[in-house]
């Protein structure tokens, strides 16, 4: 470990953290995986042929639980992230789930971040498939229309923040052991811009607050329509305002950066 941080602190990485690649277009793949072969044979509604991302769909309540599961400590590989898109794209289209909790199989660790080999000695061309899966991992996240939660079970550096981040809500284990945050400025990568957004929405906090009253204001108002009806509509507004500030980065304007 040591040795790979040396080297790129040396400054062997090649200078491409932040840059936005353009979107190939080839979502066809999506329900490939990286070898072409097709993928999430049923166990607990899917899994990933690896295993890299195992899924447990609760049938009831509609949640799926994504526990990653690349030992010895999920870092985000391109497999890894092509897998973890494949999976996010399958449970957006079962209309049977509603939710999405993403959390780790790997003891003490919920995701390295970034893998630190697929930074270094590469081609260009495998520089710009990374990040253009890193950053579809932030968009189809982000952007998802389930509810996401982070269940960080572990230290969760860097690109492992950004999973966090990119969740509708964080909850993480109490242990003095586990980190979080942003170490890879350390090694001389700056974070792209974006990286911006999803920190701005978790130090302002109230559209997501707003939200979730309003939840179960409309869940009060289903029970009780009559006393309700009055608080449903003056809050209608402010809900419509709240859902374009949650989901800033996927309204056309910013979109259209990514097409
Ligand atoms: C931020 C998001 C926005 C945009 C993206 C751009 C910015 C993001 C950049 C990144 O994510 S860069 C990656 C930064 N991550 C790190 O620097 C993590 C470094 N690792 C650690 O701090 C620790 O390894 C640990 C995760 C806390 C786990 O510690 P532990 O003591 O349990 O394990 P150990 O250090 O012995 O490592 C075990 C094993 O795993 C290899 N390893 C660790 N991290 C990575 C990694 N990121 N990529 C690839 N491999 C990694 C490490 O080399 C060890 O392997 P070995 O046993 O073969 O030596």
């Amino acid at each position: 470990m040591a040795a790979v941080l040396r080297k790129l602190i040396q400054g062997r990485l090649p200078a491409l953290a932040g840059v936005l690649c353009r979107r190939s277009g080839n979502e066809g793949h999506l329900f490939l995986n990286s070898s072409g072969s097709t993928l999430m044979q049923p166990r607990c509604g899917y899994s990933s042929p690896t295993e890299s991302v195992i899924v447990e769909m609760d049938k009831a309540t509609g949640v799926a639980l994504l526990k990653l599961n690349i030992p010895p400590v999920n870092s985000l590989s391109l497999p890894l992230l092509t897998e973890l898109a494949i999976v996010l794209d399958k449970l957006e289209m079962d209309k049977h789930c509603r939710g999405l909790i993403l959390t780790s199989a790997v003891p003490n660790i919920f995701s390295a971040g970034l893998n630190l080999f697929d930074m270094m000695d590469k081609p260009n061309e495998h520089y710009s498939e990374f990040w253009r899966a890193v950053q579809e991992i932030w968009i189809k996240l982000y952007g998802s229309s389930l509810a996401n939660i982070a269940a960080i079970n572990g230290s969760s550096p860097a690109g492992g923040c950004l999973l966090a981040l990119c969740s509708d809500y964080r909850i993480m284990a109490n242990n003095p052991h586990f980190t979080i945050g942003l170490n890879e400025t350390r090694l001389g990568i700056v974070a792209p811009f974006w990286y911006d957004i999803l920190q701005w929405r978790v130090h302002h906090p109230p559209p997501c607050l707003h939200l979730f009253v309003m939840a179960l204001v409309f869940r009060l108002h289903v029970h009780h329509p009559s006393a309700m009806t009055k608080v449903t509509r003056a809050y209608s507004t402010e809900l419509k305002i709240s859902v374009s500030y949650v989901k800033q980065p996927i309204n056309w304007r910013s979109h259209e950066i990514y097409k």
